[in-house]
């Protein structure tokens, strides 16, 4: 059992290395923007975060799929209403295609309200021979090629803080507030109907809803739960003099939390056992992933859960699986079968997006919605031939009509993705791209069961 003495140091991490973290030049002024985030409010309560974990122990008993998205780097400039409410409403119609055509509970988690940083493969970026700091993230330094915009500045932390703040709450009020209800099922659609393929499938789809709903109420049922959304929130934990700021002790249990965001995960580049990054995870009772690339190995997935969740909690550790769909079918089942025999209760989410990047020949890094599928599709066929429970997708998109990705419905191909590339950092699946998605995955997973 843990106990408070056991998560005693929450600094422990400052002796370990920690890699991609920001080089700022005045320690003084990390020391006074961290001392201001430790006075700000939670974004999230603890008790909000056990209630998540409970979702995702039922993921992992199998009982429920969990929807993970949003955007690659979340930007201040795009912490706007309609913004928001487009990736919202993207991730509510992608959910209800889950749960109506895959029949089965869907956790939705937003990658929102606090995924402002990001891990880079290389420090700094040449154009034209000039050499400057790579773009980290909003939280750290500006996208923009100059000096002044690409050095990192700890003030920054501050607006990630307030913008995530504006981002929750948006996400409350619209999941809260009459939105999400499932009566609003067309009204999500009005916009993307005619426009696409996917927006007709999915009208069909809310046409079957009404119907659903409606024979319901004449029954005299009218369930709380059709009436808003359990939303929850996540973002790499990557900044962690960010985290740390934002870990508060938990009134109720005298346990910490890292109060910004209900989920927090550790990537594929700083998951290392003896780094700062698995230290501090190790030391919050928020639930937690971990991003698995192809070269983990069984042991380096046994050695995570006895550093992450030794005491077996349940719903407590996610692994999300990025394996690339070449790989996935070759690499992910020896993970899997060890796991399953170590008994620990896991979550399995794949993320199809970070193992299928490429660079077009205009210079876009991309990702082919097929390649994309056929990850998935390589999941869900490992799990079945394991008896294992596939649990969820960990995916890129935003709510816009973007061309970041090429494939699915609308043939996007690389000649058209200079016309709406808009990211930060990664290529996202576009909304129509996404509700595509959606139904292929409802299908694989009532196949799978
Ligand atoms: O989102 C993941 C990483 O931050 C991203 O893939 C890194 O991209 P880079 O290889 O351009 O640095
Ligand atoms: C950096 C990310 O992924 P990974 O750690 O899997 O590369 C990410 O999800 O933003």
């Amino acid at each position: 059992m843990t106990t408070t003495s056991d998560l005693g140091d929450l600094d422990a991490w400052r002796a370990l290395p920690a890699v991609q973290q920001p080089e700022w030049d005045d320690p003084e002024e990390v020391r006074a923007v961290t001392a201001e985030l430790a006075k700000a409010p939670p974004l999230v309560f603890a008790g909000e975060c056990d209630q998540l974990k409970e979702r995702l122990a039922e993921v992992a008993r199998g009982e429920a799929f969990v929807l993970q998205g949003g955007d690659c780097a979340e930007t201040f400039a795009g912490s706007t209403a309609d913004a928001v409410r487009n990736k919202l409403k993207t991730l509510l119609q992608m959910a209800v295609v889950l749960t109506y055509a895959g029949s089965v509970p869907v956790v939705k988690i937003g990658r929102m309200a606090g995924q402002f940083a990001k891990p880079r493969s290389k420090p700094v970026e040449v154009r034209d021979g000039v050499t400057l700091p790579s773009y980290r993230g909003d939280a750290v330094n500006g996208a923009e090629f100059t000096p002044e915009a690409r050095r990192s500045d700890p003030r920054r932390l501050l607006q990630a803080y307030h913008c995530s703040a504006v981002t929750l709450n948006l996400c409350r009020a619209f999941t809260k507030g009459g939105y999400a209800d499932l009566r609003q099922v067309h009204a999500w659609n009005q916009d993307f109907v005619a426009s696409s393929p996917a927006g007709q499938r999915y009208e069909r789809l809310a046409g079957e809803i009404d119907r659903a709903l409606a024979f319901m109420k004449a029954c005299g049922a009218d369930p709380e739960e059709f009436h808003s959304v359990e939303f929850y929130s996540s973002h790499e934990a990557l900044l962690l003099e960010y985290e740390r700021a934002l870990t508060r002790i938990d009134s109720r249990t005298g346990l910490p939390y890292d109060v910004s965001a209900h989920f927090l995960w550790i990537g594929e580049r700083t998951r290392a056992l003896d780094g700062a990054h698995v230290e501090f995870a190790s030391r919050i009772r928020n639930p937690i992933g971990v991003k698995l690339g192809p070269t983990t190995t069984p042991d380096d997935a046994l050695a995570l859960i006895e550093r992450l969740n030794p005491d077996g909690e349940p719903g407590r550790l996610t692994f999300i699986t990025r394996m690339g769909a070449g790989r996935i079918r070759e690499v992910l089942p020896p993970l899997v079968e060890k796991v399953s025999q170590s008994g620990g209760p896991v979550v399995w989410m794949c993320d199809p997006m970070h193992g299928n990047t490429f660079e077009a020949p205009s210079g876009h890094k991309t990702r082919r919605f097929d390649d994309v599928l056929d990850e998935v599709a390589g999941f869900f066929e490992v799990h079945r031939s394991l008896g294992t429970h596939p649990g969820g997708i960990h995916i890129e998109f935003t709510g816009d009509d973007v061309t970041e990705c090429v494939g699915g419905g609308q043939e996007i191909v690389e000649e058209d993705l200079h016309q709406r590339y808009e990211t930060a950092c990664d290529p996202r699946l576009n909304r129509s791209q996404s509700l595509d998605l959606a139904f292929i995955v409802a299908e694989m997973y009532r196949g799978s069961q």
